[in-house]
């Protein structure tokens, strides 16, 4: 099923407009990765999928529904999931209490014990306060409250900001399996080489619009990078 589609979605801050048109439909099962140089309006398209901050224009349909009017918790309960780049934990809850509250947030959500199979490095810290963790740890309770909630679209902006290399990977494989489960997840990314790896489709965005859409090998051509990114792979 289709679970995302957008149609000349405009976006306003104010008077500024920031985007431009954006047409994207993104199915379930697919990873659908989303580039472009900072302020390129990456951030703001996913706010705007969410009814999060922006005025907005054109038509957003997220698994069937059209969600003009939408509040941005009603949009949640249709199954989508939003993993901001700032990832925000309750810093005085435990990780464990972190978790559950986004599970009690749907009807039935993924058991911890699955959770923890995926992302054991928060296991040992459950019981701690969630605001003594490292910001790396924090952004893995991020994406632990995100499996927790099953849902069917995920949007998530930078998630590997400031994780290590091992987690980065990690993350792109947890990514891979929620996509195996049928779930569409919407990435926001600067890190090139894992886009590469995990995207099914790729987008790049300048200046609030989709200015190159493809998958990753046919990005890998020099200018493609080069002149939507100022990245020279070759
Ligand atoms: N709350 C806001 N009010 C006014 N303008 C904003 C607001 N948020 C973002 N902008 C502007 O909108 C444009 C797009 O910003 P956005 O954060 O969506 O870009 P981005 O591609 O996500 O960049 P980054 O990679 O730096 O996060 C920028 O020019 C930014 O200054």
């Amino acid at each position: 099923m289709e679970a995302l589609r957008t149609t000349d979605l405009r976006a306003f801050y104010g008077k500024a407009q920031v985007l431009h048109g954006i047409d994207l439909a993104a199915e379930g099962g697919v990873v659908t990765a989303i580039l472009g140089r900072n302020g390129a309006g990456k951030t703001t398209l996913l706010q705007s999928l969410m009814g999060l901050g922006p005025r907005v224009e054109g038509e957003t349909t997220i698994l069937g529904q059209s969600t003009a009017g939408m509040a941005t918790d009603t949009i949640a309960r249709l199954g989508v999931a939003y993993m901001p780049q700032d990832v925000r934990v309750f810093p005085k809850l435990s990780v464990r209490e972190n978790i559950q509250v986004a599970a009690h947030s749907v009807k039935s959500p993924r058991p911890l014990r699955e959770i923890l199979d995926v992302l054991p490095e928060i296991e040992p810290k459950l019981d701690s306060p969630a605001g003594t963790l490292s910001g790396g740890q924090q952004q893995l309770v991020g994406i632990a409250r995100s499996l927790s909630m099953r849902c069917r679209l995920l949007l998530m902006d930078e998630p590997t900001e400031g994780l290590m290399p091992r987690l980065v990977t990690q993350v792109g494989a947890i990514v891979r399996r929620l996509a195996s489960e049928g779930v569409s997840v919407i990435i926001v990314e600067q890190n090139v080489g894992l886009v590469l790896d995990i995207a099914d489709v790729i987008h790049i965005v300048e200046k609030g619009q989709i200015k190159w859409q493809g998958p990753p090998d046919q990005l890998v051509s020099a200018q493609v990078l080069d002149r939507y990114m100022g990245v020279n792979v070759l």
